[in-house]
């Protein structure tokens, strides 16, 4: 079994025992129910995804986060474009509670970070008031893929289409996808290495907004993925354990944009 079947059926049957608690249809209730969806600026200049991560598979234990409404306050306030929030419990340790608390402290959109792979995680992201929702591409069949994409657009969120590949990259474009991310993260071995990101952006359909997800360390990643042509930089490791969330937010936004104006001159 992969890490992400391993972690995809944990999903499954987490997933199953909410469902028996709250049914799909009181779930798309309680989704009709919801606080409007927070528009996501998809013509930003440059700008940082900033997530709320306790654990991965990858790194075990980061940080302790007693209150992430707190912590996303402080990547709000150091300018961060929205807040990823990972919601997984069993590998990531995280909780729909985590993505309440974030949308209640925060005014900027917040993404539901999780492995999306049943219509109900969607109606249950737009429940607990998440602005945008993650595809794994590698995670969904194509059917399953266009179909969650209509219904997270149907419910006003904005879908991260995360990319791991030439050939998911291609599945993206074939979406129409806006926001595509490239994941520099092998989902198989769970090694890192930012070198994968810029070969695939240029692959990248042109007038979408790019992410580069993961292996941001410091500045350094970041002017790198600048420079390579992302958008936005999802960080989560990094900000968890550095001490300083709200300056790393302003420096990585402020670094990305001054190399962003660069290539642009
Ligand atoms: O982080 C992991 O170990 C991981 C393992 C398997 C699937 C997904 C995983 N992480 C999710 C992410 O994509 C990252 O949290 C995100 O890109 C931020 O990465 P980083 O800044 O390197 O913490």
């Amino acid at each position: 079994m992969t890490v992400l079947s391993d972690i995809v059926s944990g999903v499954r049957e987490d997933l199953q025992t909410r469902r028996n608690e709250v049914p799909l249809n009181e779930i798309i209730a309680r989704a009709e129910a919801a606080a409007p969806v927070r528009s996501f600026d998809l013509d930003v200049e440059f700008g940082v995804i900033a997530e709320v991560k306790r654990k991965s598979p990858s790194r075990g234990d980061l940080a302790h986060i007693p209150d992430p409404g707190t912590l996303a306050g402080l990547y709000a306030a150091g300018g961060a474009h929205a807040i990823s929030v990972l919601t997984e419990a069993r590998r990531f340790n995280g909780s729909l509670a985590d993505l309440d608390s974030v949308r209640a402290a925060v005014d900027i959109p917040v993404l539901r970070k999780d492995f999306m792979v049943d219509e109900y995680q969607f109606y249950e992201a737009r429940a607990h008031g998440a602005d945008l929702v993650l595809l794994i591409v590698a995670a969904l069949d194509p059917v399953q893929l266009r179909d969650f994409h209509a219904l997270a657009a149907e419910l006003g969120m904005t879908a991260l289409v995360e990319t791991h590949n030439r050939e998911e990259l291609e599945v993206a474009a074939g979406l129409d996808a806006r926001l595509i991310g490239v994941n520099t993260r092998n989902l198989k071995d769970l090694s890192v290495d930012t070198d994968r990101f810029a070969p695939l952006a240029e692959l990248a359909p042109a007038g979408c907004t790019l992410v580069a997800e993961s292996g941001v360390a410091g500045g350094t990643e970041v002017a790198k993925y600048a420079d390579a042509g992302a958008d936005l930089v999802l960080v989560g490791e990094a900000l968890v354990t550095g001490g300083r969330p709200q300056a790393a937010v302003e420096e990585y936004t402020a670094i990305g944009r001054q190399r962003r104006a660069v290539s642009a001159s």
